[in-house]
């Protein structure tokens, strides 16, 4: 079974990965099987940047193929805001509920119509002697005023899908990975599967 490395230490995303690419019959690590892999300081200004530094990093730790996902949420009533520095919002301990608290906060008073958002999701591929790839995909949506739901992870409780009609934590999985940003950004991937897979180095 051919083998890919996501370099992230997100049990959400990690989960997520597993769903999407076991069902192509590729079997996915996580920074999690590797308890000692060193921290990829994020110090990039974009989604992108971010990636691209995490893929690499652990490509060349690892010699190995390596998938990061750099991901976050981005308010318009919030001037983008928390974008890339979604994960640690409301603090360094990268807490959702939290994060999800300061959000609400920043947004009381605005109206349901005024509480675009969207998700996105940038996708880097790394592996030594190979030219790094990125693609990206991203999810519209609404912030609502209360969080409502038990699935998925982060700001998914808060996060209102129209086209479903619910928030994405009221989605089971199987519905997240047909609309999500981390699955269209994989989808983009599909073209350069066979050579990322069967690397030829
Ligand atoms: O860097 P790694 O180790 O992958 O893990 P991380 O949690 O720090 O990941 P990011 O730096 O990409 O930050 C992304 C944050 O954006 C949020 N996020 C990303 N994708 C999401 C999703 O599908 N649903 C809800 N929140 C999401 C969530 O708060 C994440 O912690
Ligand atoms: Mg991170």
């Amino acid at each position: 079974m051919k083998q890919v490395i996501i370099a992230t230490k997100n049990i959400g995303k990690a989960r997520e990965f597993q769903e999407l690419l076991e069902k192509k019959g590729i079997e996915v690590k996580s920074l999690l099987d590797f308890p000692n892999c060193p921290d990829v300081e994020e110090t990039g200004s974009t989604f992108a940047e971010n990636a691209v530094l995490k893929a690499e990093a652990m490509a060349h730790y690892f010699h190995a193929i390596v998938i990061a996902d750099d991901s976050g949420l981005s308010i318009d009533a919030l001037d983008g805001r928390p974008g890339v520095y979604s994960a640690r919002y409301a603090g360094e301990e990268k807490n959702d509920q939290k994060n999800i608290a300061k959000v609400l906060e920043e947004l009381k008073g605005i109206p349901f119509e005024k509480r675009t958002a969207r998700f996105h999701c940038a996708l880097a591929v790394a592996a030594p002697g190979r030219r790094t790839t990125v693609v990206e995909g991203t999810c519209e949506g609404y912030i609502t005023e209360v969080p409502k739901g038990e699935n998925g992870f982060g700001y998914d409780p808060i996060f209102y899908v129209p086209q479903k009609g619910k928030t994405m934590a009221e989605l089971s999985k199987e519905e997240k990975n047909q609309i999500s940003h981390r699955a269209k950004a994989l989808a983009k991937l599909e073209k350069q599967w066979d050579e990322i897979i069967n690397d030829k180095e």
